[in-house]
């Protein structure tokens, strides 16, 4: 069942255009991802479908109410962490966290919220004195604290270190499996890959693509990349008129194979046909990144934040 669904969603600035007719729909318990690279209209996308902005064109429906008409009810029912959800420097955890619990009529318990995420030994300390994880749990704790159906989490894990970084991711999906529907927006390949069920990928405020992170990488046909060593000379017409295979490199001993589907089977079995031995056998699958690139035509990279130890 639907619990988000926009059409023809449309917002410009000015002369920008932020958001450029999108239409998706989110499913109930699902962790559903917004990926893209700075300026890409996601803060847009998620601020019209919380009734923070007015869209220029479009429907947006939003546990079947209308985001600015029904504004207040829906306030009671999705929990928003946004990317400048900063809090002030001197507030006190512990009051955050029941200042946020006072502005809906039902909600969690104050104390078992900063239990639960970790943070029952921080209630006294000021939010300026926490670690930048800690800080993202406590934005967690406030979009969770009206117990939403919906909670929607902007760049949450942006400039946290890896472990910290895991660490929430595992917390995303605790989220999800008590039922609560997640709307995840980030330019992270690696915490949409790891997370998310579905991703619409969206460019200079378009929808690229929208599917799982498997069928995004199967359908944007992302080679993959087989290489190995081979110990004798071999005709290398064998592998070119595999249909699995887009391309030969033979360095000396040295083989490279890109193409699709089973490659590794493909390629092996005519070897072994052929009497030829292979050894040190690497397959690169495509991953997101690949993806994105043939999606887009451009890097996510350069507004990936995340440390080099966190890359795989
Ligand atoms: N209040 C505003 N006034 C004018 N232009 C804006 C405003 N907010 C966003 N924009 C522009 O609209 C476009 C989309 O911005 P938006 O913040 O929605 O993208 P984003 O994908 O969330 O980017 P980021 O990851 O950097 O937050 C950008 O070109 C941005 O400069």
């Amino acid at each position: 069942m639907a619990v988000i669904e926009v059409e023809g969603l449309r917002k410009r600035y000015g002369s920008t255009v932020a958001v450029d007719n999108v239409s998706l729909t989110v499913e109930r318990g699902e962790i559903f991802g917004i990926l893209g690279p700075n300026g890409a209209g996601k803060t847009t996308t998620i601020e019209c479908l919380i009734g923070l902005r007015t869209p220029d064109a479009g429907r947006i429906s939003v546990l079947g109410l209308d985001p600015r008409r029904d504004r207040n009810r829906l306030r009671q029912l999705v929990g928003v962490q946004l990317q400048q959800g900063m809090l002030p420097e001197k507030l006190r955890v512990g009051e955050a966290v029941k200042l946020y619990r006072s502005f809906y009529s039902e909600g969690a318990d104050p104390d078992r919220l900063l239990a639960d995420l970790g943070l029952d030994g921080k209630r006294r300390s000021a939010f300026g004195d926490l670690s930048g994880g800690q800080q993202q749990r406590l934005a967690i704790a406030l979009a969770l604290v009206g117990k939403p159906l919906i909670a929607v989490l902007d760049e949450l894990t942006t400039g946290l270190d890896p472990r910290a970084r895991r660490d929430t991711w595992q917390l995303i999906e605790e989220i999800r499996e008590s039922g609560v529907t997640v709307l995840l927006v980030t330019h992270l390949m690696e915490e949409a890959e790891r997370l998310c069920d579905r991703i619409a990928v969206i460019d200079r405020g378009r929808i690229v693509a929208l599917d799982t992170p498997a069928g995004l990488i199967t359908h944007a046909s992302v080679d993959q990349q087989l290489t190995f060593r081979v110990a004798q000379p071999f005709d290398h017409a064998v592998l070119a008129a595999l249909p699995e295979v887009t391309g030969v490199v033979v360095d000396g001993a040295e083989v490279m194979v890109s193409g699709t589907g089973n490659l590794l089977y493909a390629v092996t079995s005519a070897l072994i046909d052929v009497g030829v031995v292979v050894t040190e056998t690497r397959l690169r699958q495509a991953q997101l990144d690949d993806a994105f690139l043939a999606l887009t035509g451009r890097a996510l990279s350069p507004a990936d934040d995340s440390t080099p130890e966190d890359k795989r």
